[in-house]
């Protein structure tokens, strides 16, 4: 059915009503004045969209909800006004008859207000809706597609969740057994109250008073299990989502950590996955918890009087509406607190992690004032946060107070009618205070599913993420030669799809040879290695290596046949012994010296007052660059690779330390043969005797050949490089 045609159909529903409540309410003119108002209200608006729909096709839906919006409030809080007065106005009796004139008073504006919201909306299924609309706060900013996406998180969530099925089942089982006995606690309170104030017989005070310990004593018991039980369930929730999503990230090819920055990824780890685990542990335990107090509560309330609770259900959505009003608002300036928040953080983390830059520009003091800048933003709004939070409380505490006078003001009337006793009224106000507690509680933990529906979602996004890579192959051959292999291989790199960073380069290099890459700066020399590592594979071409495609191989045999030295060395916050045999199973002590000795590094090493078991430092910060190139040249050569590639890997080291380290790395000392080596650099005197050189020029292989054959090159780069550089002028 059409939007329109809905709205026509409940509107007509709204006026057959109305002209029943002419009909009951003769007698009484308040009534007959607000049902005329109702009456008005409805035939303006059923016109005016009559008009609307007619003439103005075209205007947008979201200025037609925005004058159709206050309208249908309108309804909403006079119609629910008008049924109170109708209802204060019958002579109850238990009679079906006047049931189902109640149910239909009550339950007429609700379902008109419901469905008028859901036309509007998306197709939701009704208990959807309802559910969305008594206690979801972030109404505009989800769309129905969304929706459903959250509860499918929160299915896969839950799901998840569902791998500690006997933890959960315990957990689950004290949840019931507290929540149970927390229905009583207010009856067994207002009996104890009562029978102080009323001066009931011993006995009863005794029952009463014996029935309150244990109620409150099994609440709290069972609830400090259940409790323990969630907490229990929420650790290794977390655990096992952490474990996943760092999985997962490992998975990925670079280029994933190219467009998605490092703290993006680790906050999904640390922040995403705890606000997942400990919310839908905590919250679907929490919401079978409050349903179970909900219904709980309702049926104690109808047990203690039926008149009361229909009264209560009609006030109801007056409450909803002022803590619903007053949420929007909160949630809007929380979001923004929050995002202050988080830049802050952010520069508080760059400026520490950038610490030397900062301190060699003296930038401290501009630094401060950027973190004090956003400080006193969100200062700004936590202020204007807290006068919020307090009129919130403030209006909810009214609307409950008005509520509890109403309740109690009818209450004394149906204690005099001889409809209720006063012990039981008494039960009743403390049963509907813990209603509007639990209510509350629902609508946060709603709030609160979102939130995690919202994190689970970029959570499992990326656990889900495949690599768009070639899978890794399975080839393992006893023995890898070292040849390689360029054929018309080109690379655009994903966090720069428009450029071509190298185009249709092709070489051969011969397993034992020595080649050099040389160009000037961004021309693509380490693009061709990264490829060799298989950081990236190319977007067009073939790279071979002993004539099988790169991609054919297993990935651990790979890397341990290939090792690379980059640019920037990174070493881990370990010793330099365990920098050095990092990723090998075992290495025999020598072997480590050894490989320490041919990187030159094995002297300064023992040098230093702890050796080997020196830490080096957050990304090697302890060490100088040059001690840092030289660990990590002994870890590439300590795995005695077939294929090493160098990525400009001495070029913090004095000319005569080069040479001495360069020659021991071109050989391998296991198997006594000459290994592959690919050398990218810049000092070009450091090159002049390799096998081959490749120039690279703009992401495109233009010259070949040895040293004497390149410089004989007329107009040649190589020959200007050489020029330029033996003249110490800049390469660029
Ligand atoms: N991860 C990346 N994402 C996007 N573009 C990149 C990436 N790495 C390099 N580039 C770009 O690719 C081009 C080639 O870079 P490459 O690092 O291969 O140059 P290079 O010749 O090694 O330079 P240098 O001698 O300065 O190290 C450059 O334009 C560079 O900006």
């Amino acid at each position: 059915m059409e939007i329109s045609r809905h709205v026509y159909f409940i509107t007509f529903g709204a006026l057959v009503t109305i002209l029943l409540d002419f009909y009951a309410s003769f007698s009484n003119y308040a009534l007959i004045l607000l049902t005329s108002i109702r009456a008005c209200a409805m035939i303006i608006a059923f016109f005016y969209r009559v008009i609307y729909d007619t003439y103005d096709a075209k205007v947008d839906s979201d200025t037609k909800k925005s004058f159709w919006n206050p309208f249908k409030n309108l309804f909403v809080v006079i119609a629910a006004i008008e049924q109170a007065f109708v209802i204060s106005y019958l002579k109850f009796s238990s009679d079906p008859w006047t049931i189902l004139f109640i149910i239909q008073q009550v339950s007429m504006p609700l379902i008109a207000y419901l469905w008028i919201r859901r036309i509007e909306r998306d197709d939701l299924s009704f208990l959807q809706y309802a559910w969305i609309e008594m206690f979801s706060s972030k109404i505009n900013e989800a769309s129905s597609v969304q929706r459903n996406d959250e509860l499918q998180v929160l299915k896969r969530l839950f799901r998840c969740s569902l791998e500690d099925s006997k933890i959960v089942a315990v957990g689950t089982m004290f949840l019931f057994a507290a929540s149970l006995a927390d229905v009583f606690v207010p009856l067994y309170t207002g009996r104890l109250l009562s029978s102080v104030s009323f001066k009931e017989t011993w006995p009863e005070f005794k029952y009463n008073l014996i029935m309150f310990i244990v109620v409150n004593f099994a609440g709290g018991f069972l609830g400090g299990f259940k409790m323990g039980v969630f907490a229990l369930c929420v650790s290794r929730l977390s655990a096992r989502i952490k474990a996943k999503l760092f999985g997962a990230y490992l998975r990925q090819e670079i280029g994933f950590f190219d467009t998605n920055e490092s703290g993006k990824l680790v906050s999904r780890l640390n922040h995403d996955t705890q606000v997942m685990s400990s919310t839908v542990a905590n919250n679907i335990a929490c919401c079978a918890g409050a349903l179970v107090r909900f219904l709980g509560t309702v049926i104690m309330m109808i047990k203690l009087s039926i008149h009361l609770t229909i009264a209560c259900i009609i006030g109801a959505p007056l409450i909803l509406v002022v803590a619903k009003l007053c949420g929007k608002i909160h949630r809007r300036i929380s979001e923004k607190v929050q995002s202050l928040t988080a830049d802050a953080s952010d520069i508080a983390d760059e400026t520490i992690q950038t610490i030397r830059t900062v301190r060699s520009f003296g930038n401290e003091n501009e630094e401060l004032k950027k973190f004090e800048q956003i400080l006193q933003q969100s200062y700004e709004i936590a202020v204007v946060q807290a006068v919020l939070t307090a009129a919130q409380r403030w209006f909810v505490d009214l609307a409950q107070l008005c509520m509890s006078i109403v309740m109690l003001a009818y209450g004394a009337k149906l204690v005099r009618d001889n409809y209720i006793t006063g012990p039981d009224l008494l039960a009743f106000i403390i049963y509907q205070l813990t209603l509007g507690g639990i209510l509350s509680d629902i609508s946060q933990i709603y709030s609160s599913l979102m939130t995690a529906a919202g994190s689970s979602q970029s959570v499992f996004e990326f656990v889900d993420r495949q690599p768009v890579q070639k899978p890794n192959g399975t080839l393992q051959p006893e023995n890898l030669r070292g040849d390689i292999e360029f054929q018309n291989v080109s690379l655009v790199y994903p966090a720069r799809p428009d450029e071509i960073a190298i185009q249709n380069i092709s070489f051969k290099i011969k397993a034992g040879q020595s080649c050099a890459f040389v160009g000037p700066s961004g021309s693509g020399k380490s693009t061709c290695i990264n490829l060799l590592e298989r950081f990236y594979d190319p977007t067009e071409g073939k790279i071979l290596i002993d004539g099988r495609e790169i991609q054919e191989y297993d990935h651990q045999y790979l890397h341990q046949k290939i090792a690379m030295v980059g640019q920037e060395p990174v070493l881990f916050n370990r010793t330099i012994r365990e920098n050095i045999i990092y990723a090998l199973d075992s290495t025999d002590e020598d072997k480590i010296i050894q490989a320490a000795s041919d990187a030159n590094a094995h002297m300064f090493i023992t040098a230093l007052t702890n050796g080997y078991q020196t830490r080096c430092g957050q990304r090697g910060g302890h060490l100088s660059g040059g001690q840092k190139q030289r660990v990590s040249i002994a870890r590439a050569i300590v795995r005695k690779p077939t294929i090493l590639l160098l990525d400009e890997a001495t070029s913090a080291l004095d000319p005569v330390n080069e040479r001495l380290i360069q020659d021991t790395l071109f050989y391998n000392k296991d198997n006594q043969e000459l290994r592959t080596v690919l050398i990218s650099a810049h000092r070009l005197s450091s090159i002049e005797h390799c096998d081959q050189i490749f120039v690279i020029h703009k992401g495109h292989l233009i010259e070949q050949g040895t040293h004497e054959e390149l410089m004989t090159i007329e107009n040649g780069i190589y020959r200007e490089l050489v020029r330029r550089q033996k003249m110490n002028l800049d390469d660029d």
